[in-house]
């Protein structure tokens, strides 16, 4: 947990001026995105991604994937190529997959989904690929990938960190077969093993050893994602083994896909009608999902809000009154910041349980939101895998974000209902939203579409 907030630029958090009543279109889901770039760009044929999140993350997986000689072409039309998508929303990513080529060198960023999913791929090189990024991603877990990646034929030096920086020797192909992971730190260690894995010589079986696994839904996220592409998946949820996965050796379908909205990132809009008593609507939400994101629906009911999926997406109302929450929020890990801010808010404590792992994340995310929340007069404490908060009274004051979007977004919830917040470093959400801070202005405008 890093402050920086010496040189950043402070954003005054917008207040609402009522309820909030906005329809809000949000930008495509950032796992879903560069899981599709990976699988597309492991293709035996060219493939097409329609509404791909264009954000930091998204974009520096496009552009490690060129840098290994995979083509990815922007096209933006102004009549939209899918049919059923509205004008000016058919923007699309062509990817012409090839056999990954090196030297080459990757940026990280500090994105979890680069510096896990890419290295699996890049051990299939014929050479030497360099990995490295942000500060942050030299201390983000990356050890039992690593292992589990050597046990699997792949030569990686990493100076005995079992982090980044690395660099990843290939020869052209990577033998696969069995291997144990632990990834009770990260569900992205398994995600990332079976993403390749049909391009594996034998394929994969992966078992997982660790006593806990976080985030579930991105990892059937991946099976599913997978499946579609045509590989054939044995995973614990469709009658195999608990906490093994196998993926079968072979070709994968390039195929086209129309990237689903990004549910974690409609949280903060929803969150704005929970805690002012409006409603929000977020088109597009799908009625079928792997998305951690859709347990909003389920944890905000519980916490006062009404929601309504139906054709025109999932509306939320607010009454204004927010209820706290006990909460095991292991599986939805990434929207633990949200759920923060919106429990800061409530009439009642809220424990949010399982996420030990977010000291890990783009930040340490629980001392961040403790140190944050209660610099404005809350009362949060770190439990061992979790935060209580209760209800307080909260002022004005900085919000710092130690360059993390989900506690930028979570900031900016506090400011609807508090005055004279100001958050540091709003920029930080190009993470995986850009237009966040349009967004947030429009919906407040209620002129967002
Ligand atoms: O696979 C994915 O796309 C993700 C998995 C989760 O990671 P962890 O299992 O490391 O929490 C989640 O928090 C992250 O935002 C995205
Ligand atoms: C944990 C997150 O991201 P990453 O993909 O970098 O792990 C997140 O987006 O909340």
């Amino acid at each position: 947990m890093t402050d920086h907030s010496e040189s950043l630029v402070l954003w005054p958090a917008p207040s609402a001026p009522g309820a909030v009543d906005a329809t809000v279109t949000v930008p495509g889901s950032k796992s879903v995105t560069n899981r599709a770039l990976i699988l597309a760009a492991l293709a035996a044929d060219p493939g097409w991604l329609r509404r791909p999140l264009r954000s930091r993350d998204t974009l520096l997986m496009a552009d490690a994937l060129r840098s290994l000689g995979i083509g990815i072409e922007e096209t933006v039309s102004s009549s939209s190529a899918v049919s059923g998508l509205p004008r000016g929303r058919g923007e699309s990513w062509r990817v012409i997959p090839a056999a990954p080529q090196a030297p080459a060198t990757v940026d990280v960023g500090n994105a979890g989904t680069v510096m896990r999913f890419l290295p699996p791929l890049a051990a299939l090189a014929d050479g030497p690929v360099a990995f490295d990024g942000d500060p942050r991603s030299h201390e983000r877990p990356l050890r039992s990938l690593i292992e589990a990646l050597r046990a699997l034929g792949a030569r990686i030096e990493d100076g005995g960190r079992g982090a980044m920086p690395l660099t990843i020797h290939g020869t052209g192909s990577l033998d696969g077969g069995y291997v144990e992971v632990d990834a009770s730190s990260s569900s992205q260690f398994i995600s990332a093993l079976l993403l390749s894995a049909p391009r594996f010589n034998q394929g994969i079986e992966v078992r997982h050893t660790g006593r806990t696994l976080p985030s579930l839904p991105h990892i059937r996220m991946t099976v599913d994602m997978l499946r579609r592409a045509g590989a054939q998946v044995d995973a614990p949820d469709s009658g195999g083994e608990p906490n093994v996965w196998r993926v079968a050796p072979g070709a994968l379908l390039g195929g086209d896909l129309v990237v689903e909205p990004d549910l974690s990132n409609a949280q903060p809009f929803l969150a704005a009608a929970l805690v002012t008593g409006g409603t929000v609507t977020i088109p597009d939400w799908p009625a079928r999902t792997t998305q951690p994101g859709d347990a909003l629906r389920e944890i905000f009911t519980e916490m006062g809000g009404r929601c309504v999926l139906d054709d025109r997406g999932l509306t939320l109302t607010g009454t204004g009154r927010v209820r706290g929450i006990d909460a095991d929020l292991s599986q939805v890990g990434e929207l633990t910041p949200g759920i923060a801010a919106v429990a800061a808010l409530a009439d009642g404590e809220s424990v949010l349980r399982g996420v030990a792992h977010l000291r890990l994340h783009e930040t340490d995310r629980l001392a961040a939101l403790t140190k944050e929340i209660n610099a404005l007069g809350g009362d949060v404490t770190e439990t061992e895998d979790g935060l209580r908060i209760r209800p307080r009274a909260l002022h004005g004051g900085v919000f710092h974000t130690y360059e993390d979007h989900r506690l930028a977004t979570a900031a900016a919830v506090l400011g609807l209902v508090v005055k004279d917040i100001e958050i540091e470093d709003i920029a930080t959400t190009g993470k995986t939203m850009p237009d966040f801070p349009d967004l947030w202005h429009r919906m407040l405008a209620g002129d967002v579409d």
